[in-house]
């Protein structure tokens, strides 16, 4: 299980690749609708962070209007940090200082009852800090930028979603801040999950790495509910890969007999496979905990098959019995992810219930 919070990169840049021009003040990339949107991505984070350049070129205060502020989170290498700047100063919440090693001591002086200054290594780790904030609570991760701290999350491969905004205007000077610098990136390309215009910017939004892998699988797993018979019940799709991502079997639900559910038919395909140590479940709905017509819940036998990794995109509606399944999965030590952006295509598949 990875010990890192969930990390989404955002960032508005023109049409030229940059994220500011060269003058002093703050060039406004981003539309008024999209600031909006940001300013909802915020709330829905538990912690933002900007590099130490940005704090001292453009002073953010990084609060959000329309929920709970996020935790204020910054790193440093020089420690060159002004206990004044708007990241300490406002808002309520806790500011987090990750700096390297021989900068520690004196920031922690300097910054005495503004902020928390934890010790990130020499040089500065990211991995380090990724964990440590995990251990602080944080599971959502917003990253603002700018260039170099995009540049460093990316080419370390810990980025989960990246929000790009395109604005429609030109930079056009050289030694204005671009998005990214040089470095080894991600290789291949990233998923297009949704593209939406925002006044006159375009938001891309794109999923990477194993969130990216999660994504398509559980795509395929509600596209094979159309498979299902007629039913009174839930109509679930199932698929269960090994740990290099290829498809072991599929399931769905009625496939055999009318009682079967998608994740128990896929997985009476497999036996006691020895595969299954390192595999991936994906379930268009959460796991059933209870079940009327046979013994065993589809988490039941998930949990026998010692299965690690459980991904789902619809929570199991209290409509024949009160599901349990992602807890008690949880409570067993088994990863589960749910991508409940999906949940609406799972529930067009399932109108047939009342109340759906
Ligand atoms: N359009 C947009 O969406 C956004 C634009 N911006 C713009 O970006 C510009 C700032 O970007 P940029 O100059 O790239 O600076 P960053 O904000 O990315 O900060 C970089 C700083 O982070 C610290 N750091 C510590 N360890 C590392 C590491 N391993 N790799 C990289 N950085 C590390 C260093 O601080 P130290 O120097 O203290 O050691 C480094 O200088 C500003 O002009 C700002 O307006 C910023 C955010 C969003
Ligand atoms: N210019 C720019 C962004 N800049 C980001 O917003 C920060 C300012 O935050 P605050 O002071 O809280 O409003 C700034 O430091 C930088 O991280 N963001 C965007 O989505 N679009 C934009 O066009």
């Amino acid at each position: 299980m990875r010990n890192r919070p969930y990390v989404v990169a955002s960032a508005a840049v023109s049409l030229d690749g940059f994220l500011d021009d060269t003058s002093p003040e703050r060039l406004l990339l981003s539309s008024p609708e999209d600031f909006e949107r940001v300013d909802q991505v915020r709330a829905g984070v538990d912690a933002i962070l900007v590099g130490a350049n940005t704090i001292r070129t453009d002073n953010p205060r990084l609060l959000s209007r329309s929920g709970a502020d996020p935790i204020k989170v910054t790193l440093t290498t020089s420690g060159k940090l002004e206990a004044g700047a708007q990241f300490f100063t406002t808002g309520e919440v806790e500011k987090l200082v990750y700096a390297a090693s021989p900068v520690v001591q004196t920031l922690e002086s300097q910054l005495r009852g503004l902020a928390t200054v934890v010790d990130a290594g020499n040089p500065l780790d990211l991995h380090r800090v990724l964990a440590d904030l995990a251990d602080r609570g944080v599971g959502r991760l917003m990253v603002e930028g700018g260039g170099a701290v995009h540049t460093l999350f990316l080419t370390t491969d810990v980025v989960d979603e990246l929000h790009l905004v395109v604005a429609p205007l030109f930079v056009g000077e050289r030694d204005a801040p671009k998005f990214v610098g040089t470095g080894a990136f991600p290789q291949g390309r990233l998923l297009l999950a949704e593209t939406r215009q925002l006044g006159d910017v375009v938001l891309l939004r794109y999923l990477m790495g194993q969130t990216a892998v999660d994504y398509r699988r559980l795509r395929e797993a509600v596209a094979l509910a159309d498979r299902c018979p007629p039913s009174s019940t839930f109509r679930v799709g199932a698929v269960i890969t090994d740990s290099d991502d290829n498809v072991l079997a599929t399931g769905y639900s009625g496939e055999q007999d009318p009682h079967d559910h998608a994740e128990e038919s896929a997985l009476r395909k497999l036996g006691d496979d020895p595969r299954l140590a390192g595999a991936t479940i994906y379930s268009s709905l959460e796991p059933c905990s209870a079940r009327a017509s046979r013994p065993l819940s589809c988490t039941r036998h998930i949990l026998n098959a010692a299965i690690p990794r459980i991904v789902f995109a619809w929570h199991e509606p209290d409509l024949f019995v009160h599901a349990q399944g992602a807890e008690q999965l949880r409570a067993a030590g088994r990863e589960v992810i749910e991508i409940p952006e999906l949940a609406p295509l799972v529930q067009k598949a399932n109108h047939h219930l009342p109340g759906v």
